[in-house]
């Protein structure tokens, strides 16, 4: 079959935002690859997909920075012929007191010469829900949940209308519940309600799965949506509804086989019972203490002798909060971070070349430092392991690779066997 152009061009602030929203497009059927960073020429050419993600580092970005790579990236999605494009940010809507939501929306609605956009974060699968225009998590308002506390992004207001006018020069507006409740027809009628009254952006309330389906179809003729990946669960089907999609199976990826490791640098809850799961099951595992780094200790060396040793290895910065507190304490946390992150970057590119071929990645960013490390270009996504977390495979220069990245607080505690058991299966 000929290559057509990608129909959906997608721009995320960060690496495991990323493919936690190019799962969603394949979970509703569309091809979706994604790019580290806006790729180089050569790649264009043969990347074969109907959705594009382009993933950037540009969430605690200065303002300045996170605009221009977000309309670099618009840019280089326009030129291969995408003909909606999403803003993918945070499910807990993480930005700056500066921005980078509101700039970067309103950037890119000015380059598309576009006057309206949604702005939705919800995702009630991972337990966010946007009810009158306020973040809960779980059960909690968004300030109470432990967001309050971000080392980069503290989140201490719930009314999302709030902080995006904070953000935006534009003026914000809210298509709360009742509107969403009435289906797409008065989700369009409260958008021309709002666009009259000359607002830009708008919140939009989802408290469902059913809601998001909804906006999305609301927003089938929209050249810009913004939001969390759960809102995307509504635009594979628009679509399909105009014949635009192929039909074959989005998500199957080939089988690649070689040793594994399991590389985990999160801090996060989640992370800890994974790795404290990994351990009681007597599995390798090889501790990177961030003290021995900084004293200049072979550490590396001393991890890669575990890791290519034979069974699939976990090798771990991964602590209690009050240990990382205590390392920060003597370290900095950027110095503290930056060692750790350096150090599983150089061991996934020294057990590459001793011929590692799979790779499953804890820590947002930890992925982009080991993606760094290892110079992927694009990944193409396969089926979902856990909600938010899919199998991909590496595209580019080099043998493939298999790679699973996982944001922080997402997947269950067995979640390194079965993400080890996914790419053991067939068409992983
Ligand atoms: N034991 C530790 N002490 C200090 N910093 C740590 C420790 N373990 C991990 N880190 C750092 O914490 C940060 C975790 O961020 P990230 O990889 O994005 O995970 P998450 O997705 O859980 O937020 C990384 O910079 C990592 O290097
Ligand atoms: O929307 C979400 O929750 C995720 O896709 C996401 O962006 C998570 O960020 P990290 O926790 O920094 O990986």
């Amino acid at each position: 079959m000929n290559k057509l152009p990608p129909l959906l061009g997608c721009i995320a602030d960060d690496f495991t935002g990323a493919t936690d929203l190019a799962n969603i497009l394949v979970r509703g059927g569309m091809r979706t690859v994604q790019t580290i960073g806006v790729p180089p020429a050569g790649l264009a050419a043969s990347l074969d997909a109907d959705a594009i993600v382009i993933a950037l580092k540009s969430r605690t970005a200065p303002v300045e920075d996170a605009v221009a790579q977000s309309l670099q990236a618009l840019r280089w999605l326009q030129a291969q012929g995408c003909t909606q494009f999403f803003f993918k940010y945070c499910s807990t809507f993480d930005s700056t007191a500066a921005g980078n939501i509101g700039p970067v929306a309103e950037a890119l609605l000015a380059a598309l010469a576009c006057d309206f956009a949604i702005a939705c974060p919800a995702f009630p699968g991972a337990g966010r829900t946007v009810y009158q225009g306020h973040l809960f998590v779980n059960q909690r308002l968004l300030n109470e949940s432990g967001m309050e506390n971000h080392p980069l992004t503290p989140m201490r207001d719930p009314d999302l209308v709030r902080v995006l006018q904070s953000q935006s020069q534009a003026k914000v507006g809210l298509i709360a519940q009742p509107a969403v409740a009435q289906g797409a027809a008065g989700v369009r009628e409260r958008i021309a309600a709002l666009r009259a009254g000359g607002v830009r952006l708008a919140i939009a309330d989802a408290i469902s799965d059913a809601d998001l389906v909804t906006l999305g179809e609301a927003c089938a003729d929209a050249l810009l949506v913004t939001g969390g990946s759960g809102v995307a669960q509504g635009l594979p089907a628009n679509f399909r509804r105009r014949g635009q999609l192929r039909g074959s199976d989005a998500a199957q990826l080939p089988r690649i086989d070689g040793p594994a490791v399991v590389l985990s640098g999160s801090a996060s809850k989640a992370t800890n019972g994974q790795v404290a799961a990994w351990l009681a099951s007597g599995r390798p595992a090889f501790r990177i203490d961030p003290l021995a780094l900084a004293r200049g200790e072979d550490v590396v060396g001393a991890a890669l002798a575990m890791a290519a040793a034979g069974e699939t290895a976990l090798v771990y910065a991964t602590s209690s909060p009050e240990e990382v507190r205590r390392v920060q304490a003597e370290l900095g946390v950027a110095r503290a971070g930056e060692l750790i992150e350096q150090a599983l970057g150089e061991i996934a590119a020294r057990l590459r070349e001793r011929g590692t071929r799979r790779f499953v990645v804890a820590g947002g960013e930890t992925s982009g430092a080991v993606i760094q490390a290892l110079q992927l270009q694009a990944l193409r996504i396969g089926r979902q392991i856990d909600p938010g977390v899919p199998a991909t495979q590496s595209l580019g220069d080099g043998p493939a690779l298999a790679v699973v990245l996982k944001s922080g607080n997402f997947g269950s505690e067995d979640f390194f066997d079965k993400a080890l058991q996914h790419l053991d299966g067939a068409g992983a």
